[in-house]
């Protein structure tokens, strides 16, 4: 079905390029999914398509749909499970190489999951960086027909490495004993049954996709999970089909840990192997970012490099804070993510907008940036650029497609409403979000999901939860009597120098 059409009236409209605090009255008319006027000309527009489907929306703030610039749909029946543990041991409970092959219901289940908590929370687009372990065809078809059935906009990459992962928890081979050495597998372990990046390209790239809101990203996992020959792959199929490419750096102390001892040849920086292997500019995310150096900042700048804050998980993972005004002043493009349910724990765009607000001011009480609406920017037009698609998304104006939030200024959120954009971030916690419109298709009226039975949904959900409880506990129980060594482990890192200190919180 294409993009439907619409007519939204009497809402207060925070149109691209006005008054973020002060928004205005205005009509918009989407037009087979895309904005086609706005104001007056909306009306006269409208006019013109018999039966088109009007909206009040009095008493009502229209925003731009928020993008999820970084997520993972693997983990969603894993949040509340665990308190803040360190990466490292995060990902050996967490992530999908650790547990046995799931069913297809099970994938479709989470992704409809996660997908619905991003509808309900005003999010429009998600870039879904799904790891599908041991690697199936099927599983992979599962996400797509969630994301499409829901009426979600997705940017989906495969996650892939061909470095095995048990490398990246640094001192591993001195801490742990021998005989666990084979217990160690990590999120960035690589299926070798089957080439994914040929098979994606093959099936997904060299024609359109059958589906109208998914587009398609490429998913590195991290430069330290694969060779410089995955990477070179990597940056001519970017070029080939301008794919996005989405990645995990310097998460960690961990991770920067090990790129000081890894890369000597590099100076120690993934940055500078990046940049000499290609990947550096406009078309690469990198996600985290937290560990990152002085010099690499400035390259991130120089080279057009963009960067996707997830202040969620990093505080959970006791990872530290990233330097977003080091990288607002360097110039580097922001986006905002989510991350794993398993770490963040929410897929809420308002609580990771208020702490990247908020986060700035630990480092720096001098700075006067309006960080509130960085934080918005970072959620919508940041998380546009991100996905390659600054043209259409993230942003109310004519010729953008028509992804839109329509907020209940009744909520005592707003109440009264003093700026729309700083309430937006520091006062909105998903309760105001009255109805999310994807491609000017209503998807969540009134609080309520529109194009699925609700109550259906979460009944296949909780069908495969007891399977996933199960696995989830066996895991446990094996990464608790790793629990000494992985400990070991960190106290060393946690006394390395890796030349910078990001206000970690310390364990
Ligand atoms: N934050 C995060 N880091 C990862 N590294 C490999 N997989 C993941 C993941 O799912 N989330």
């Amino acid at each position: 079905m294409a993009g439907c059409s619409l007519l939204i009236r009497n809402g207060l409209v925070l149109v691209d390029g006005g008054d973020p605090h002060r928004p205005q009255q205005a009509e918009i008319l989407v037009k087979d999914g895309v904005i086609a006027a706005i104001g007056d000309q909306a009306v006269v527009g409208a006019a013109a398509i018999p039966g088109i489907t009007e909206i009040d929306a009095g008493g009502k703030l229209v925003s731009p749909g928020f993008i999820n610039a970084h997520y993972h749909s693997h983990d969603t029946l894993a949040k509340g499970l665990m308190e803040q543990k360190p990466l490292e041991t995060w990902r050996l409970l967490a992530l999908p190489p650790q547990y046995p092959k799931r069913s297809r219901e099970e994938i479709k289940a989470r992704t409809l999951l996660g997908a619905l908590e991003c509808l309900r929370s005003g999010m429009t687009t998600v870039q879904d960086m799904v790891t599908l372990y041991p690697f199936d065809e099927e599983h992979l078809d599962a996400v797509l027909e969630a994301y499409d059935e829901i009426g979600l906009r997705a940017v989906v990459a495969l996650q892939y490495a061909d470095i095995k992962g048990i490398n990246t928890i640094p001192f591993w081979k001195e801490v742990f004993p021998k005989e666990l050495h084979g217990q160690l597998s990590t999120a960035a372990e690589p299926d070798a049954r089957i080439d994914q990046l040929a098979y994606f390209e093959d099936t997904f790239l060299k024609k359109p996709c059958q589906f109208e809101r998914i587009t398609w990203a490429l998913g590195p996992s991290a430069p330290e999970r694969c060779t410089s020959d995955l990477i070179a792959r990597t940056v001519a199929l970017s070029e080939t089909y301008d794919l996005p490419i989405f990645t995990h750096i310097y998460e960690s102390k961990g991770m920067a840990l090990q790129a000081r001892m890894e890369y000597p040849e590099h100076g120690g920086s993934l940055i500078r192997r990046l940049d000499e292997e290609g990947l550096l500019g406009p078309r690469l995310n990198l996600a985290h970012s937290v560990w990152l150096q002085d010099a690499e900042i400035e390259l991130l700048g120089e080279t057009g490099t963009n960067v996707v804050i997830n202040p969620l998980s990093n505080m959970k993972l006791k990872s530290g804070i990233p330097p977003i005004l080091e990288l607002q002043r360097a110039g580097v493009s922001l986006a905002l993510g989510c991350d794993n349910c398993s770490c963040s724990d929410a897929q809420n765009i308002f609580q990771a907008m208020k702490l990247f607000g908020l986060m700035v001011h630990i480092s720096d009480d001098q700075d006067q940036t309006p960080q509130a609406e960085a934080a918005f920017d970072a959620a919508t037009t940041g998380g546009a650029h991100a996905v390659n698609r600054d043209a259409d998304l993230g942003r109310i104006k004519v010729g953008a497609r028509g992804d839109l939030v329509l907020f209940d200024l009744t909520d005592p959120s707003y109440v009264p409403l003093n700026s729309a954009v700083r309430q937006i971030v520091y006062t909105e916690g998903g309760r105001g979000v009255d109805t999310v419109i994807v491609d000017g298709r209503v998807v969540i009226d009134d609080g309520e999901l529109k194009t699925m039975d609700q109550a259906k949904l979460l009944e296949q959900i909780m069908a495969v939860v007891p399977q996933f409880r199960e696995d989830y506990a066996q895991i446990e129980k094996r990464v608790d009597k790793l629990q000494p060594y992985l400990d070991e482990a960190h106290r060393r890192i946690w006394a390395a120098d890796v030349g910078g200190n990001r206000l970690f919180t310390g364990h």
